[in-house]
C-alpha cells in the first residue's frame, strides 16, 4: 500500500492542533538565557526540552539542522532524538536544512533525509532550488514515493534575497520566485486535499505580486516573531490563499524557556494568535 501523502496528512494534523508550527532552533544566545552551558549537553537538553513543551501541541516542529551540525557528529546524534521524539509525541517534522545540489548529489541528500530508512529521515524537509528546481528532481520523487513533503524556497523573508527572488528569468517575464511557484503548482495538480511540494514564502516580505492562486500546496511561511512580521502580516502576502499557509516561528516561542510549561503556553498562546488572524 502506498504511504498517505504528506499533504493529506499536514491538513490533518493543522485540523487537530491548529495551523502554527514552531521551530526548534537552539541559538546559542537562547540556550544562555535558558541557563544552559554551550556544549552538546546544552544542545540536548534544550532541544529535548522544546520537544517534550511542543511535539504534543503543535501540528509541525521544524527543526533548525545548522544548530545541531554546529555541536559535530554528536549534535547530529540530538537531531536524530529530536525527530524520532517529536514524530512519537504526534508532531509532523518539517526539518529545515534548505538543501540543493547537482541531481546526482542530490540523490545522496534526498536519501538522508527522505528515505524511510535513514534516521534523519523527516516528514518534509526545505530545499533551495538555486541551482534549478530541476535539480532537485530526486528529492521529489523520494519524497512523492514515500509520502514525505519537501518546502522549496521561492521569496524568503530575509531583506538580502530581494534582488535575487525578484530577478526575471530570460527571455520570460517572471520573477525567479514566480517560476518556483509555477514549477511546484505544476507538481501539485490535482492532488487533494493538498500536494506535498510547498513553498516558502517570508511573512515578512510584504505584498509581492506572486500568483499563488494554482499552487495547491503549503505555504511555510516564516518570519513571525523575532523578524519582525505578525499573523496580521500573512493576508498581506498570500491573499486569498491565506488557508494553505503555515505560519512558523521560532524564537518568540522558545525565549519562554526554560520551563516546559512556560514554553508551551507560548506556544499556544502564538497559535490562538494565528489561528484568529487566519480567521479574520
Ligand atoms: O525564508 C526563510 C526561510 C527559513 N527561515 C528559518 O526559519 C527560522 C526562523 O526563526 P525565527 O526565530 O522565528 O526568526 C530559522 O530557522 C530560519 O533559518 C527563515 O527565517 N526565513
Amino acid at each position: 500500500m502506498s504511504p498517505r501523502p504528506f499533504g493529506a496528512r499536514l491538513v490533518t494534523a493543522v485540523s487537530e492542533r491548529g495551523p502554527l508550527c514552531v521551530g526548534v532552533d537552539p541559538h546559542p544566545a537562547l540556550l544562555e538565557s535558558w541557563g544552559l552551558a554551550q556544549d552538546v549537553g546544552g544542545l540536548e537538553r534544550f532541544a529535548l526540552t522544546a520537544v517534550e513543551a511542543l511535539a504534543g501541541t503543535v501540528s509541525v516542529i521544524k527543526p533548525q539542522s545548522a544548530f545541531f551540525e554546529a555541536h559535530g557528529s554528536r549534535g547530529v546524534a540530538v537531531l536524530e532524538r529530536v525527530i524520532a521524539e517529536s514524530r512519537q509525541a504526534g508532531a509532523l517534522v518539517l526539518l529545515d536544512v534548505k538543501r540543493g545540489d547537482i541531481g546526482s548529489t542530490m540523490s545522496a541528500y534526498a536519501n538522508a533525509y527522505l528515505d524511510d530508512s535513514s534516521p534523519l529521515a523527516a516528514d518534509a524537509v526545505t530545499l533551495s532550488p538555486f541551482l534549478g528546481f530541476g535539480s532537485l528532481e530526486p528529492a521529489l520523487s523520494l519524497a512523492e514515493r514515500t509520502g514525505r513533503g519537501v518546502f522549496v524556497l521561492a521569496r524568503t523573508s530575509n531583506p538580502e534575497a530581494l534582488p535575487v527572488q525578484t530577478a526575471a528569468l530570460d527571455g520570460d517575464g517572471r520573477s525567479i520566485a514566480q517560476a518556483m511557484v509555477d514549477e511546484a503548482a505544476a507538481r501539485n495538480s490535482g492532488a487533494d486535499p493538498l500536494g506535498s511540494v510547498g513553498l516558502v514564502v517570508g511573512a515578512t516580505v510584504g505584498r509581492t505580486g506572486l500568483d499563488f492562486s494554482q499552487v495547491n500546496g503549503p505555504l511555510l511561511a516564516p518570519g513571525i516573531g523575532a523578524q519582525g512580521a505578525s499573523g496580521a502580516d500573512l493576508r498581506t502576502v498570500f491573499g486569498d490563499q491565506i488557508a494553505h499557509v503555515l505560519p512558523t516561528t521560532s524564537r518568540d516561542v522558545l525565549r519562554h524557556g526554560p520551563g516546559v510549561s512556560e514554553v508551551r503556553s507560548a506556544a499556544l498562546r502564538a497559535s490562538a494568535a494565528i489561528a484568529a488572524s487566519l480567521r479574520v
